[in-house]
């Protein structure tokens, strides 16, 4: 635990700037994610001071520090004087050896909403930062990834029927939730994991000030984040209506060369709605424009073209028209003795 140092920055301003940025969540019932750390325990006070309609906190125990479970408990005996009830969410089963804290993440989001939608929460508030929008912004540069992924973690995004992510503090500097926190006594917690360099985040992390040096600032990649989610958006918008005249009928049966006639990052855009709208799942951006650049060429030349893609089987017939239906099962394998030899 640190905390506690009352000689502080002038705290109003964040004050005044945290009340505004609850308030359209605070109207209904909200679960906050809290892990403990300064900006999750700034959202949590910051909450429960404000006028709410229903409130309750969440602690993910992962199972992978000894320390973490005595942690949580830390964080329930402050929602409890705040008089906010508090659930510790326990990470079971089997823990997979690569991509931990990916397979972590998913799962203390699984169990966040799992529970915000047990206990009817509209909103699973979590206290995402400006200095976490940056590091992500920077993770997905250095990944290659395009506007989509530029776009960072969006403020809200959709985890099911009636339950909604949001990321109230995402314009908020760390630095000021820190102050904040140590502007009024209150105690946090400090997650050794953001500093374990074996994880990319805590390496760019380290980064940053020789970043900033060049003016590569937070603000900047925030702003980065804000402007590729804002373009990013506006191509979706008119992707779908493309697709709707593109394949009027059905969404598994495409005009090709209408397609072909579309700027590249509409085209992009279509595809990829039309085939999540025919059931393929998730992919990278660089396999589609792969798939794109198959698909172009063999529209002009009136070719025939059959590939699998995320599950589905992507059909161009002599006439431009592509087809979108699921991919045959694959061929069974040959006996099992058979295989790893030769
Ligand atoms: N163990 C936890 N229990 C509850 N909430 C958590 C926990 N860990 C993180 N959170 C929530 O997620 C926010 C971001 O935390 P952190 O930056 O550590 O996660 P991340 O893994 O970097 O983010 P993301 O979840 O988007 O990948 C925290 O402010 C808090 O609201």
């Amino acid at each position: 635990m640190s905390g506690g140092d009352t000689a502080a920055r002038p705290a109003a301003p964040t004050a005044e700037r945290l009340e505004a940025a609850l308030a359209p969540y605070l109207r209904a019932g909200c679960l906050l994610a809290v892990s403990g750390g300064p900006d999750s325990t700034a959202l949590m006070h910051a909450a429960a001071a404000a006028p709410h309609a229903g409130l309750a906190v969440a602690t993910v125990d992962h199972g992978l520090r000894p320390e973490a479970r005595a942690e949580a408990e830390t964080v329930a005996r402050q929602a409890d004087t705040l008089g906010l009830p508090h659930r510790i969410l326990a990470w079971a089963g089997p823990h997979p050896r690569s991509g931990i804290q990916a397979a972590a993440r998913a799962a203390r989001y699984r169990l966040l909403a799992e529970h915000a939608a047990e206990i009817g929460a509209a909103f699973l508030l979590t206290a995402h930062t400006l200095d976490d929008q940056a590091e992500t912004v920077l993770m997905r540069l250095a990944r290659g990834s395009g506007p989509a992924g530029l776009a960072g973690m969006r403020p809200e995004r959709n985890l099911g029927p009636g339950l909604v992510l949001a990321r109230p503090l995402l314009a908020f500097p760390k630095a000021d939730l820190v102050a904040w926190c140590e502007g009024r006594g209150i105690a946090y917690l400090r997650d050794p994991s953001n500093a374990d360099e074996r994880f990319a985040r805590a390496r760019l992390r380290r980064l940053r000030p020789l970043l900033e040096g060049e003016g590569l600032t937070a603000e900047r990649l925030a702003r980065l984040a804000e402007r590729a989610a804002r373009d990013d958006d506006a191509l979706r918008e008119i992707a779908q209506d493309a697709l709707g005249r593109l394949a009027a009928e059905d969404a598994r049966r495409l005009d090709g060369r209408a397609l072909a006639r579309l700027p590249a990052a509409v085209a992009l855009r279509v595809l990829d709605l039309a085939l999540t709208q025919a059931g393929g799942g998730e992919g990278r951006l660089e396999r589609l424009e792969r798939l794109l650049a198959e698909i172009l060429p063999a529209l002009a030349a009136g070719a025939r073209l059959r590939r699998t893609f995320r599950g589905l089987l992507v059909a161009v017939d002599a006439g431009g028209t592509i087809r979108l239906a699921p991919a045959p099962p694959r061929r069974a394998a040959g006996p099992p003795e058979l295989l790893g030899k030769g």
